[in-house]
């Protein structure tokens, strides 16, 4: 039996459903973070492996670029590239991270050694990248897709870390304030590439698993957090142990 190919915005409700379902705003650490349950070293914890995530966007951005057919296509993932690594130095994305880091007290040289990083982030960042460097370019543009969903968690978390700890400003959470507008512009364009370019089922079932797979990506950083920093004793050896 054969099975017909979804319309264009079927795909779309299939995607929204899958975020709906899997997204890391479910996951139980972002629930504590945002409701104000973690200690000052938990959070420190969170924001040093997110880093990880922050440093290796780009990278991930720039294997794409290098493998888009046409100049329209190029400009428009360029400017992601630019968003995170800034035009000069202290611009950019990475850059507004890391005074999220030194806001909360953590070591800038320490958190850019990458030394401090869990096992699960490093895996689950770099599976990201190779990901997007191997699969089709359809599936790596519908990887991104989750950014559909983040300017709710980004909400959220900014308003109840804001409320929740004594040790949050605004200032250490000016990152998020302009991915509330880049968010949206980029995962319009990604969005409507998919709907135009995954016609066939197996296109549509490609799209759909890779959204899962970026899900995962995402579930796994905060698993990797969760079992070290939350339930007791879990620390792996090695890794940023709070004071
Ligand atoms: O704060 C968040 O929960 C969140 C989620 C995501 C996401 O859904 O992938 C991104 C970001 N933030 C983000 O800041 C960011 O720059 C970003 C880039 C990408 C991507 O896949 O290219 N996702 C995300």
């Amino acid at each position: 039996m054969s099975v017909a190919p979804l319309s264009p915005d079927e795909l779309e409700t299939a995607l929204r459903a899958i975020g709906a379902e899997r997204y890391h705003n479910r996951h139980p650490f972002h629930r504590a973070l945002h409701d104000g349950k973690l200690n000052k070293g938990q959070v420190q914890a969170w924001a040093l492996n997110r880093y990880y995530y922050q440093a290796r966007i780009p990278a991930k951005d720039a294997t794409l670029l290098a493998r888009l057919p046409t100049a329209e296509l190029r400009r428009e993932w360029r400017r992601r590239i630019e968003d995170h690594d800034g035009d000069t130095p202290d611009t950019g994305g990475i850059a507004r991270w890391l005074r999220l880091t030194d806001g909360l007290g953590l070591n800038r040289e320490y958190v850019e050694s990458l030394e401090g990083l869990l096992p699960g982030t490093h895996f689950a960042v770099d599976a990201y990248v190779h990901f997007v460097g191997e699969k089709t370019i359809l599936e790596a543009i519908a990887s991104s897709l989750t950014e559909l969903f983040s300017p709710t968690i980004i909400s959220e978390r900014v308003s109840g870390m804001l409320r929740n700890y004594d040790f949050i400003t605004q200032e250490t959470l000016a990152y998020f304030t302009p991915r509330l507008t880049q968010a949206p512009r980029d995962s319009d364009f990604a969005l409507a590439y998919v709907k135009e370019h995954a016609r066939t089922v197996e296109q549509q079932n490609a799209v759909l698993n890779a959204l899962k797979f970026k899900c995962s990506v995402l579930w796994s950083m905060l698993d990797a957090l969760d079992y070290a920093y939350v339930a007791p004793g879990n620390i792996p050896p090695g890794v940023f142990r709070p004071a």
